[in-house]
């Protein structure tokens, strides 16, 4: 089902949460809605859902226009971040609420339940109540009900908000593999750009009510349109004027940028004089925290093991840098 937004805007007082938004989510897409905190992305969810009321604008799902229709009816399945479940009922009776309304023969139910609880890693949790779970598993619990349903679209307002970080990894892989099942409509809101990179196949960022760009994670992460998208996307450092990311930052002992003073490399144009304050092993990779020796302006460039390894930096090192890519929107600005 596609969601498509027109002209929306919302304002509380004098304060545009939403300025002019218009955004096509396409059927079958997990979209998120990307942006820093207070930039308008609960908002737009919420008037997807119908939960908040625009001031003008349209909201249509499947080509049907929504907007003046009730929460209720607009088939949609909602999951917020501090998901509010009913503490009486057990996980079983939580997940089956919306079958057992839609009056659904009981076997059939118990089966969907069943189902449900499996995908989502809660099964013989069935008998518990919400206030026996953990916040991720109440997450998950929020997220079988939510689709048990089978709602035309998914609405999730930052469900991994409040997970601990290898709760969220997990549940991000899974939230993917799930959608690739059910192919339902997904959009998801958060302001954690690993997060929308990771699970999503299109991103909407947000910045003041105002959408700044829209596209795959890849469009996003290497042809930003502006510096607000590159910088929100991920690591900036700024060489020589120009925004570029640590992973496309060389490293060399010689300004010719050379590994070592053995290596033959052809000298390049652009080159800076750069000191070393830390060297961070990330596994894989390594993060050099670095500082333009003319500017003392501070960046980090991210290299390989390998390369770390040839270089043998330590703090202190006086070492070489050039970029081996620079995004289009180098700006002139800067
Ligand atoms: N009921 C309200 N009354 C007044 N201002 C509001 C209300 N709801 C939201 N706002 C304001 O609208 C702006 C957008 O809020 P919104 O919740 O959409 O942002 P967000 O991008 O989801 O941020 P966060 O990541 O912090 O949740 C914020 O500045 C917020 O303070």
């Amino acid at each position: 089902m596609t969601i498509s937004v027109s002209g929306a805007n919302k304002r509380y007082g004098d304060f545009a949460a939403l300025d002019d938004v218009s955004l096509e989510i396409p059927s079958g897409s997990l979209t998120a809605l990307l942006g820093p905190s207070g930039s308008g992305k609960s908002t737009l969810l919420r008037s997807i859902a119908g939960l908040d009321r625009l001031d003008s604008g349209t909201v249509y799902i499947n080509g049907d226009d929504v907007t003046r229709v009730s929460p209720q009816n607009r088939d949609i399945g909602f999951v917020f971040q501090h998901y509010a479940a009913f503490k009486h009922m057990t996980v079983r009776e939580n997940v089956a609420f919306g079958l057992k309304i839609r009056k659904r023969p009981k076997a059939e139910v118990a089966k969907k339940v069943d189902e449900l609880l499996e995908v989502v890693g809660l099964a013989g949790f069935q008998t518990r109540y919400p206030a026996q779970l953990s916040g991720g598993q109440r997450q998950r619990m929020a997220l079988a009900r939510a689709l048990a349903v089978d709602p035309k679209v998914l609405l999730l307002d930052e469900p991994f908000g409040a997970l601990d970080a290898k709760v969220r990894e997990d549940l991000r892989k899974w939230l993917r593999r799930l959608h690739d099942e059910v192919h339902v409509t997904t959009v998801l809101v958060t302001h954690d750009q690993q997060e929308a990179l990771d699970v999503a196949d299109r991103i909407a960022v947000l910045n003041k009510g105002r959408i700044e760009q829209v596209g795959s994670p890849d469009d996003l992460y290497d042809r930003p349109q502006n510096e607000f998208v590159m910088s929100f996307l991920g690591s900036v450092a700024k060489l020589n004027g120009s925004l570029v990311r640590p992973h496309d930052i060389r490293v060399g002992r010689t300004p010719d940028l050379a590994l070592s003073s053995a290596d033959q490399a052809s000298a390049e144009t652009g080159v800076l004089k750069a000191r070393v304050h830390r060297v961070v092993h990330l596994g894989f990779e390594v993060r050099v925290e670095l500082s333009n020796a003319a500017t003392g302006d501070e960046f980090h460039a991210q290299i390989t093991r390998g390369d770390a390894e040839a270089l043998a930096l330590s703090e202190g090192d006086e070492v070489y840098v050039r970029a081996t890519r620079v995004p289009a929107i180098a700006s002139a600005d800067l």
